[in-house]
């Protein structure tokens, strides 16, 4: 089995890509090691239950049939499968020949006709319906796991997608991935309407020769088999409905629902209900065309109005949503009694918001100490189960926002690009965008890492957690697979056509989300609360989609980001000029060059061509050399030597040999003081080896230095620390003038990221910028208070 180190994935990546092509595991290891993996999870499911998860939220049933037919020279041998690749067009035909696992995916082995065998991982599979409400919450046993694909099924796979996973043995390891992990191939379909269980009778099955024709034992299980009744008539099918609503399975409640308005197509409260739960699963055309039905039969049906101007809301047709929504509380005004009292109630609030969402998505109105509560607010979580004490966690309810001012345009060797259609002033708002689908780092712990082939990198458990999440979205409403496949997904991802553009592909989504993912940073002490520990490792990762043609460059960008819960303010940070293309970075100028070059490598950038890199990579071979000595030096003999000044007064921090570094440093960048980056941590532990020795003044010196460079090179997210620690300086000096003006400039930085710069002749900012900072920042605040800045 090949190994794989992590931190050498090139090379390993080479040798395990070459052995896999050449040698498969043979039928008996697969088997053999499926079986212990099995006997494993039996003794592990008492006393681990974290990795088994029983039901998808959702449970997939209805949407669109695929045109590929089921003829046999579409069909595709196990030992013709390759590596990353999903196999479009094609079917695997193939037989269970062992028991089930259901964790995030269903999992079993399966041979084909020839006798070769492999693993599969069915995600979205099972429908939450065929597994009884009072025990959705239960870890499956094997033996009931089973039960839904029992050994001896014979299905067929569409579009199978070939993909490395961690070895079975690595998914149940409770720590996850190591450095060692191996990978095995594993057939993955996230798309249930492409794993087709044929009947044995079935004629397609007639010309195959099986190595080893299985019966099947058991019955697959019937969807709510156990307590269903014969269904006759609408109104039983509303009622089952109603059953499947109830219980949050909301994609069986529509069927249900469907199969009644197929025999009454104008029951009115069949339809109202079915767009009740096309609601629930953010359906909201479907939800529309539902509602406008009901209403053309009984125009005075007040919940559907109401579905109306929620659908409307959706689709982000919010002037309608407000027409709509106007009327029926005039309507309610009326009638006034107690029976509507609630749906008026409920209209009200819908309205209010719609007119909020309206000046949002018109003006690029945006109420940022609302915004800020909502998110403070959310962003809660239970500190014993890790959940969000809120269901949805910090994704917040806002409407995007888009300046008429840009637009997307081919680019010059960068593919498309957002680009300026006239003069843009410093501190514009030019987009805001909800992220199509965003993992938080505390959401991700149930989805495995897996390998990216072409690119030789790993899909991290944020990243298959987002593509997971992602295909899911597409397969409730594949209305939305053209404004995700439309992103850029690496040169060797073909564009598509016809069909495929609205089918579920997850390699493709795993792709796009490589090239086009942001990753969630701490702007704010907020996340570093007690309460709140539990998202410090890795805040989490999601995609957006039109910040996603911004490209990208490591100085000199003219964009700046900021993610407040999952909406995602793109504002400039610097005049842009008519036909100039908006740019920002993907990476942090602060790196070094072979950093940034790695992590432009995972975006799919192989050589950035910024006045940073171009500088990085002209410099003589001597110069880099007493550059990497002197970081050596710091790292291995000067860091060392300030933690111990933190801990012992009898070590003395090296103020002297930081300066001569810095200087050195510096020396090194020439002519380019303002791309001199590496300095910037050590310049850091000098200001406060200063404090060390008691020399405040020189401190604050020190970081004045760091603030100014800061502002000059656009390291936004730094400078109002920077600003504080002088402020507090001052205070330290008993200087409280100097020290209070500071602190207004820390207000302005900290609250001007969020809400765009205070105008000059601005009176109430102070107001605004401080209830900002009390809830993002309170630990700064409190010391603020606590040393008499306010
Ligand atoms: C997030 S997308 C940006 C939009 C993309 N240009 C498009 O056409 O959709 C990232 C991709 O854009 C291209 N790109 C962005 N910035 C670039 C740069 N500085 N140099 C070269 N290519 C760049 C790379 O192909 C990268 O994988």
């Amino acid at each position: 089995m090949a190994t794989f180190n992590i931190n050498n994935l090139n090379s390993t990546m080479n040798e395990f890509l070459e052995n896999s092509m050449k040698k498969r595991k043979s039928r008996q290891v697969l088997i053999a090691e499926y079986e212990e993996w099995l006997n494993k999870i039996e003794r592990m499911r008492s006393e681990k239950f974290q990795h088994f998860i029983t039901t998808n939220k959702f449970g997939y049933r209805q949407n669109f049939q695929h045109s590929i037919n089921l003829e046999l020279n579409n069909r595709i041998s196990i030992e013709s499968l390759e590596i990353d690749k999903v196999h479009t067009g094609k079917f695997l035909l193939c037989q269970v020949i062992n028991r089930c696992v259901k964790m995030n995916p269903l999992f079993t082995l399966i041979e084909d006709p020839e006798g070769n065998v492999d693993r599969i991982a069915l995600y979205n599979w099972v429908e939450q319906s065929a597994i009884p409400v009072k025990d959705r919450k239960k870890v499956l046993s094997i033996h009931e796991a089973s039960k839904f694909l029992p050994i001896g099924t014979k299905l067929a796979i569409k579009n199978p997608y070939y993909q490395l996973i961690p070895s079975f043995d690595v998914i149940i390891s409770p720590d996850g991935p190591s450095l060692n992990t191996h990978f095995d191939p594993v057939i993955r379909s996230d798309n249930p309407n492409e794993v087709i269980v044929i009947d044995h009778d079935n004629e397609l099955l007639n010309n195959i020769k099986w190595f080893n024709n299985l019966k099947m034992k058991e019955k697959k299980i019937n969807v709510m088999a156990a307590d269903d009744k014969q269904i006759l008539s609408a109104d039983d099918f509303r009622q089952s409905g109603n059953k499947y609503f109830i219980s949050n399975d909301f994609a069986a409640a529509v069927d249900e629902y469907t199969s009644g308005i197929k025999l009454e197509p104008h029951n009115v409260t069949l339809l109202a209900n079915r767009a009740e739960a096309y609601l629930r699963l953010n359906q909201f055309g479907k939800t529309l065309n539902d509602v406008e039905i009901a209403l053309k039969h009984e125009p005075g049906h007040l919940k559907a109005a109401f579905r109306k101007g929620k659908a409307l809301c959706g689709l982000k047709r919010y002037q309608e949503a407000i027409i709509i929504l106007k009327d029926l509380v005039s309507r309610l005004l009326v009638g006034n009694d107690d029976s509507t009292a609630s749906i008026k109630q409920s209209t009200e609030i819908l309205l209010k918001h719609a007119n909020i969402w309206d000046s949002e998505s018109r003006y690029g109105k945006y109420d940022y100490t609302k915004i800020v509560d909502e998110f403070c607010e959310k962003i809660k979580i239970n500190q014993d189960s890790g959940d969000w004490i809120c269901g949805t966690g910090p994704r917040l309810d806002h409407a995007d926002f888009l300046s008429d001012d840009i637009e997307i345009r081919p680019v010059k060797k960068r593919g498309r690009g957002l680009v300026a259609k006239r003069d843009i002033p410093e501190g514009t708002l030019l987009m805001v965008s909800k992220a199509f689908e965003v993992v938080y780092g505390n959401e991700a712990s149930l989805s495995y890492v897996s390998m990216d082939f072409a690119s030789k990198t790993i899909n991290t458990v944020t990243h298959s957690e987002l593509a997971k999440r992602i295909a899911q979205k597409l397969l409730v409403d594949p209305d939305l697979c053209q404004e995700v496949y439309k992103l850029y997904a690496g040169p060797e991802v073909e564009n598509l056509g016809g069909d495929l553009l609205c089918s579920v592909d997850v390699r493709r989504i795993e792709k796009i989300i490589k090239y086009n993912y942001f990753e969630l940073v701490e702007h704010w002490d907020i996340w570093h609360t007690e309460e709140n520990k539990r998202l410090t490792k890795d805040l989490g990762a999601g995609l957006w989609i039109l910040p996603s043609y911004i490209n990208h460059s490591c100085v000199d960008i003219n964009v700046d980001r900021l993610v407040i819960g999952d909406m995602m303010f793109i504002r400039t940070c610097r005049p842009i000029l008519s036909g100039k293309e908006l740019i920002l970075n993907y990476c942090s100028p602060v790196n070094s060059y072979e950093v940034r070059s790695y992590a432009l490598r995972l975006h799919g950038i192989k050589s950035c061509s910024c006045r940073l890199c171009n500088l990085d990579r002209s410099e003589s071979e001597k110069v880099k050399l007493r550059r990497a000595n002197i970081l050596e030096t710091y790292e291995k003999s000067l860091e060392p030597r300030m933690q111990l000044s933190f801990i012992s007064a009898n070590y003395s921090p090296p103020i002297k040999e930081l300066t001569k570094l810095i200087d050195e440093l510096k020396e090194l960048r020439g002519k380019h003081p303002d791309l001199e980056f590496h300095s910037f941590e050590l310049k850091s532990d000098l200001a406060e080896a200063y404090v060390r020795t008691g020399n405040v003044l020189q401190s604050l010196l020190v970081f004045k230095e760091i603030y100014n460079f800061e502002k000059t090179a656009q390291l936004s997210q730094f400078s109002s620390d920077a600003a504080y620690k002088i402020a507090s300086h001052y205070v330290r000096l008993n200087q409280m003038k100097e020290a209070k003006e500071w602190w207004d400039v820390v207000l302005k930085e900290l609250a001007g990221s969020i809400r765009g710069k205070f105008n000059e002749g601005e009176t109430k900012w102070r107001k605004e910028a401080l209830y900002l900072a009390k809830k993002l920042s309170p630990k700064m605040f409190s010391d603020a208070k606590n040393i008499g800045l306010l």
